[in-house]
């Protein structure tokens, strides 16, 4: 009787342990699914069938006889987002990378990503500088485009950290055009260059031709060098390029270190704003563009870019290689935007009004854009006041209603 008590006891326990390593490996499963799955999939894995499987099918176009596969750098960025969306809404396929740094909050990066996933794109998360992993990109997918829009953007903050600007818009321009020279087929390469190339130029308003060997910045100057390393690009290697010029680009979701973002954080909370002033008290002002307009340029752009003709590193005749201003062509005082800021949020701004320290602004931008006009069919439609009124009814949902840290 004993002995048959003990046996049931002793299988009794044994069936509870079976159980409980059950629902361990259960668990286990479910949490290594969790692990592998968006977020992580985008960090960890690089390589194998699931990883490729996931880019093959963000990169793929609706109809596979009549889109574009695009790979967009600073995918996570203000601008790569929404043009990341606006492809993926016409129909193309679209992957993202972006190394999500720390330059401003990471946070607003990952929720603009969170926004790509849902409309189905698959962003990496991966440094422009990693060349194994571009190489791997290309030969998983057959790109027709790169859209180049990872960058150090800003051109104050260049004084304080020179590196990063070196890292991302030499070396890692550099890595990109490597990476599509060698690929086969080459894609086409459009990609962010800056209005302020012009620099120190007085001519107005600023025309492609006119000189750009006077940058005020060392932002400038990376772009501009990004203008040449292009040609040479183009030259040796048979790539077809287009560089954008950008100038001041505002709008929802956008950058927290430029002017008119940072304005706004302020003025809600009653600090502070600086407003630089030229000599003479002369104002200082900006052509600023609004994001749509942008992203309208940005597709124009890509579909008007003609195929690279090299292969596998080869050039095999010319290829097209284009610069555009995309700019608003109608330039507003920084003071005029913070009256217009004051007026949307019924606040008053407390103003210091100080002479411009020599730390890379120049007075003015202004863009000719009839070149992008003609070929491009570039025309901007949005007035600052417009513009302003959207991005400010963003930033008050974004982060005074839902009450979200605004961490910069
Ligand atoms: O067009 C471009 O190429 C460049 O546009 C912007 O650069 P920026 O025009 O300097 O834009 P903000 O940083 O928003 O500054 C706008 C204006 O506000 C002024 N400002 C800025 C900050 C501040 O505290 N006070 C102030 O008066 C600046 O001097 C400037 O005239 C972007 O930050 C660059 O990345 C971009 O390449």
């Amino acid at each position: 009787m004993d002995k048959l008590h003990y046996r049931s006891r002793y299988s009794l326990t044994k069936l509870m342990i079976w159980f409980v390593i059950f629902v361990l490996c259960f668990y286990a499963f479910k949490l290594s699914a969790c692990y592998f799955s968006s977020e992580n999939s985008r960090r960890i894995l690089r390589s194998g069938t699931n990883w490729d499987s996931l880019v093959t099918l963000s990169a793929k176009p609706r109809d596979p006889n009549n889109g574009f596969s695009v790979l967009v750098t600073g995918a996570a960025g203000f601008v790569g987002s929404h043009v990341s969306l606006a492809l993926k809404k016409r129909g193309d396929g679209v992957v993202g990378i972006d190394n999500f740094n720390k330059y401003y909050d990471p946070s607003l990066k990952r929720a603009r990503t969170d926004m790509l996933e849902r409309a189905g794109i698959f962003v990496v998360e991966a440094d422009i500088n990693d060349s194994e992993l571009l190489e791997r990109l290309l030969s998983v997918v057959q790109f027709s485009h790169v859209m180049h829009l990872a960058a150090q953007a800003g051109v104050r903050y260049a004084m304080k950290n020179p590196a990063s600007y070196v890292h991302s818009n030499l070396a890692g321009l550099i890595n990109i055009l490597e990476a599509c020279k060698s690929a086969n087929p080459q894609p086409a390469v459009v990609w962010a260059s800056s209005s302020s190339v012009y620099g120190l130029n007085s001519k107005v308003p600023f025309s492609e031709k006119d000189r750009t060997d006077q940058p005020a910045s060392l932002y400038a100057a990376t772009k501009k060098a990004g203008e040449e390393i292009a040609h040479s690009y183009n030259h040796i290697y048979g790539l077809s390029i287009t560089g954008l010029r950008f100038f001041t680009v505002y709008g929802p979701w956008g950058r927290p270190d430029m002017a008119y973002f940072s304005f706004t954080k302020d003025i809600l909370k009653r600090k502070k704003i600086t407003i630089f002033k030229g000599p003479n008290n002369g104002y200082v002002a900006r052509d600023f563009t609004y994001i749509d307009d942008i992203v309208s340029g940005c597709l124009a752009a890509l579909d008007t870019a003609e195929k690279s003709t090299g292969s596998g590193g080869k050039k095999l005749g010319p290829a097209q290689l284009r610069v555009f201003n995309l700019g608003n062509t109608s330039p507003v005082p920084v003071t005029e935007l913070v009256s217009i800021l004051e007026k949307l949020l019924k606040m008053k701004a407390r103003k210091d009004v100080l002479p411009m320290p020599s730390n890379g602004d120049v007075m003015f931008t202004h863009a000719n854009i009839s070149s992008a006009q003609r070929e491009l069919g570039y025309k901007p439609t949005t007035e600052l006041k417009v513009g302003l009124m959207k991005f400010v009814k963003w930033y008050l949902d974004y982060y005074v209603h839902s009450k979200k840290n605004i961490a910069w």
